[in-house]
Parts: C-alpha cells; sequence; structure tokens
C-alpha cells in the first residue's frame, strides 16, 4: 500500500482510539475525585506488611476479633455480585456458609464416604500418566505432569461438588474456564482497577466479566439436574451441592458481619447467583493449591533421589502393593513429614490478607500508618499483608530454612509436633492461614496431596531429565504460589522393565 494511502486508514483507527482513551481518562479522573470525596472509612490506607511469626500470632491469635476479615477481592464488578466463604464479612452468614462445608462435607466422619472416589482419581492419574510414558524409548524424554495432576484433581473435586454422575465433558469444560480465570486473571488484576486498563484491553476484560455467566450457565442445569435425582432418591455419594440446596442463610443481608445479628433470625435458601459463585470457591480453591504442592514436592525429590528413596521405602514396605487408604496415609510419618517440608518452603497461599481498622491496629501494638490531617478520629482501614514464605523461612526459627529437608518434622527433629494449622501458642508456619479464617479444607488437602504423592512416588521413579535440564524452583504468584516453569522429570514406571 502507498504510504499516502495509509494516512487516512490510520487517521480512521487512531480516532476511536485517541477518543476511547480521552473518556476513559476522564473517568479515571472523575472516579479519583469521586474517591477523595468519599468517606475515610472506604478508602484502605498504605499496606502494612507483616514477616515476623510473633507479630502474627498476636494479630490473628490473641486480636482474632480484629482481623477476621479480608479485602474485596479484585473481581470484576459483575462476578456474581455476591460473596464466597472467603470474601463474606466475619458474622452469621459466614458461619453459615463455613459450617456447612466442614461439618456438611469434609467432616471427619464423611471423609471415608469419598473415598471411592479418591481412589478413582489415584488410579486414573497412574493410569494417565503410564500411558504417556509407553512408547517413549526407556522413558529417556521427560515428562511434564502438572497437567496430569490437574485433570485428575480436577475431576475428584468436581465429584465431590457436583455428585459423582457429572458428565466428562461439563467436567473439561469448567476445568478450562476456572483454570484459565484463575491463572491470568491476577496477572491482569490491574485491569479491575482502571477505567483506561479496562478499555484499553476491553477483550481479556469482556472475558473475564462474562465468565461468571458462562459459569452459570455450565452450573446451574447440574444443580437441578443434582436436585430431581436426590429427590428422587438416587443421589449417590452426598456432594457440596446437595448440601447447599439444603443450607439456610440468615435473611436479612444487614445481618451479615454485624456484632448484633443473631442466628436465629429467619433464614432463606442460597440464590442461583451465591450457589455459582460458592460452587466456583470449591473446584478453584481444592485444586491448584493441592496441585502446586504435589508438583513442589515432586520437584525436590527429583532433586534429593535419597529422600525420595526413602519416602518409597516408607510407602512400600508392609503394604504389599495394596491400594492406599485414609488410615494408611496416616501411618506414614515421613510422607506427612515430606509434605510439611514442602508447604514450609513453598506455601500455595502465599499471602493472607486481613482489613483492618487503623485503631485497632494500633490499639494491639501494631504500627498504623500516619493518620492525614483531616482524619477527624473518623475510623480507617489498613491493608494488612502477611507474607506467608517469609514466616516460615524465619532464620531465628529454622535451622537452614532454604534447605528442603523432611527430617526437621520427625520425632526428635527441630519441628517435631509442628502441623499444617498453627497453634495457639507459637506460629512456626501457616501454610493454612491461622485464628478464625483458617482454611476449612486443611485436613481434605493433606489426604489428597497425600494420595496423590504417595501413589506417584509408589508407581514412578522420578528423575532429573536426561537433555541436562534442571529443575527450577524459581516461584511464580498468581492466585496460588505455583512453580514458573512447571516440573519436567524423567518418570520410569517402578513395575515394568523397558
Ligand atoms: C494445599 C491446599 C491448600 C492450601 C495451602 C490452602 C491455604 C489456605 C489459606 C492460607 C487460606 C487463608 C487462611 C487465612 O486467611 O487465615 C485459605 C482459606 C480458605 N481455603 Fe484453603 N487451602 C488449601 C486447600 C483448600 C481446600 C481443599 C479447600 C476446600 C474447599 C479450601 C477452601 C478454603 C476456603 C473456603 C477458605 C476461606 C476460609 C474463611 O474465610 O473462613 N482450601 N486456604
Amino acid at each position: 500500500m502507498e504510504a499516502q494511502a495509509l494516512v487516512p486508514l490510520l487517521l480512521t483507527l487512531a480516532v476511536p482510539v485517541l477518543v476511547l482513551l480521552a473518556i476513559s481518562q476522564l473517568l479515571d479522573s472523575r472516579t479519583r475525585q469521586q474517591r477523595s470525596r468519599r468517606p475515610l472509612q472506604t478508602t484502605p490506607l498504605k499496606n502494612v506488611v507483616i514477616n515476623d511469626p510473633a507479630v502474627v500470632r498476636r494479630m490473628l491469635i490473641d486480636h482474632a476479633d480484629a482481623f477476621s476479615n479480608r479485602p474485596k477481592a479484585a473481581f470484576p464488578e459483575n462476578f456474581g455480585g455476591t460473596h464466597s466463604i472467603n470474601s463474606v464479612p466475619y458474622g452469621p452468614t459466614w458461619r453459615a456458609l463455613r459450617g456447612n462445608l466442614i461439618a456438611g462435607i469434609f467432616h471427619p466422619t464423611r471423609l471415608g464416604v469419598l473415598a471411592p472416589l479418591q481412589r478413582e482419581a489415584v488410579e486414573g492419574l497412574v493410569a494417565g500418566l503410564s500411558s504417556s510414558i509407553t512408547g517413549r524409548r526407556c522413558s529417556a524424554e521427560a515428562v511434564v505432569v502438572r497437567d496430569h495432576l490437574h485433570a485428575a484433581v480436577f475431576m475428584l473435586v468436581a465429584r465431590m461438588c457436583l455428585g459423582d454422575e457429572v458428565g466428562e465433558r461439563d467436567v473439561h469444560t469448567l476445568e478450562r474456564e476456572v483454570g484459565s480465570f484463575i491463572l491470568t486473571f491476577v496477572k491482569d488484576s490491574a485491569l479491575a482497577g482502571s477505567m483506561s486498563a479496562r478499555l484499553l484491553h476491553w477483550r481479556r476484560w469482556r472475558r473475564y466479566s462474562g465468565m461468571f455467566s458462562r459459569l452459570s450457565k455450565l452450573i446451574l442445569p447440574i444443580i437441578a439436574a443434582r436436585q430431581r435425582r436426590s429427590q428422587h432418591g438416587n443421589g449417590g455419594i452426598r456432594c457440596y451441592v446437595d448440601s447447599l440446596l439444603d443450607l439456610r442463610v440468615p435473611n436479612n443481608d444487614a445481618d451479615v458481619g454485624t456484632a448484633a445479628a443473631t442466628t436465629t433470625g429467619s433464614k432463606r435458601p442460597l440464590t442461583d447467583r451465591e450457589m455459582v459463585r460458592l460452587v466456583f470457591e470449591f473446584l478453584g480453591a481444592n485444586t491448584v493449591s493441592v496441585v502446586s504442592c504435589v508438583e513442589w514436592t515432586l520437584a525436590h525429590l527429583v532433586i534429593r533421589p535419597e529422600v525420595q528413596e526413602k519416602l518409597h521405602h516408607e510407602i512400600t514396605s508392609g503394604s504389599h502393593g495394596d491400594l492406599i487408604s485414609e488410615d494408611r496415609l496416616r501411618s506414614l510419618p515421613y510422607l506427612r513429614a515430606t509434605i510439611l517440608e514442602s508447604l514450609r518452603l513453598h506455601p500455595p497461599v502465599s499471602v493472607i490478607l486481613r482489613n483492618v481498622d487503623a485503631h485497632d491496629l494500633a490499639a494491639f501494638g501494631g504500627r498504623a500508618p500516619p493518620a492525614p490531617a483531616n482524619d477527624g478520629g473518623t475510623q480507617r482501614v489498613c491493608l494488612v499483608v502477611i507474607n506467608v514464605g517469609k514466616v516460615s523461612r524465619n532464620r531465628s526459627m529454622w535451622t537452614d530454612p532454604d534447605e528442603f529437608r523432611p527430617e526437621r518434622f520427625l520425632a526428635g527433629g527441630e519441628a517435631e509436633g509442628v502441623g499444617p494449622v498453627a497453634g495457639p501458642k507459637e506460629i512456626r508456619m501457616l501454610p493454612f492461614g491461622a485464628g478464625r479464617r483458617y482454611c476449612p479444607g486443611v485436613e481434605v488437602a493433606m489426604i489428597h496431596v497425600g494420595y496423590f504423592l504417595a501413589a506417584l512416588v509408589r508407581d514412578f521413579e522420578w528423575a532429573l531429565p536426561v537433555d541436562g535440564h534442571s529443575i527450577d524452583l524459581t516461584e511464580k504468584h498468581s492466585f496460588f504460589m505455583v512453580m514458573k516453569t512447571p516440573l519436567r522429570a524423567r518418570v520410569t514406571p517402578r513395575h515394568h522393565a523397558c
């Protein structure tokens, strides 16, 4: 095309872009002005970053009342317009939602019911990995394990959530939607804060904004089918959706988070939007965290073959090749120590956030950011950021904190008795949080990581790829802290000579 002919074309393209940018700048500056006119209560002040384990304990345990709320997530506004357990303020609705998850689904007496689903997921993973290795010359080629793991864990979690009859096609579509949101949204979360960023990247923003309605279209018919089956008495294993259908939450939203709220007030069923949001939370919280923990642990087992052999020995001795049961998992101290050491070094949730009243922060001895001149004594909100990884690598609490050394969690080791949930007296690590909002999925997460890891170590040997690639332990922070470069390892079946 001639240069002269390009000019009108470029002008045609450039003018709308410039107009859009001008409008967005105007909207941004108006939003900023409006923000500055708003009362201070709603404006978060500076972040306060905490790395000291003793301060974390005082905040989350001793001053739990003040440290029980998280900031609002930077989701698109139309992301259901409703709360999940994670985002709902401390109060009766939070108690109802969290109590339902813990008592209705994750209660220790119920976990045994999930065993068939867990066994099928683990067998599916081993079969899938074996068939991807078959045909490769003596498994000289390296395998990327993350996708296999993600598919197996997601299938398990989807069946726990939506019922064991949920269709494979629906599960794969959900896996794609939820997975892509979790892995990309945080990277793009700046989009949530600025109108101009949203306009410039409108395609991506439209994709995020449209996600809730896409999820609803997928999830609501599954819930309706599940409800029909349960009504006819053939619901199979009770799933999370069954418990949500039976759940009643406080009727009056004004109750949420208020100290005066009573749990005896009128109750209502969940709306469709609330159900979709809670299902999304269940699928999201349950999957990448577990996958990430198994992947980090395998990476260390590749780097440290002697730890791998010790673990293999513990898993196989006396088992006669039986399937691993929950009871057996509990009797494998080295497996537990290995998982804890992995969580200490690579907590999948790397920061814990709390929204805190500045006066409360000052009252318990924390340093509140300086008050602006026009404060007038109004309530101000600080964002407290607890750096989970820094707490569990604290030099005053751990010997050689950057070393992968599972033995420290065994009897006689420096961390004997330290578990996944931080105790009330001392916090040395907090991969599942602490205080009122600690992770309600901790038990099931430890069991799932144990199941998958034990099967992968029992049935395969994990080694460095022969092409000279080493293992890259660089971290990548999205919703979860994952390996930046997915683990590639030489995987050899233990029972087949090649
Ligand atoms: C290795 C796996 C997992 C890790 C490392 C993990 C970690 C965490 C952490 C650090 C928190 C924040 C705690 C706090 O603020 O004090 C949290 C909260 C939460 N987790 Fe997990 N989690 C895992 C698995 C799960 C599973 C399997 C579920 C099941 C649905 C789950 C559901 C939740 C929920 C609902 C919350 C919010 C709790 C509340 O606000 O009351 N997580 N998790």
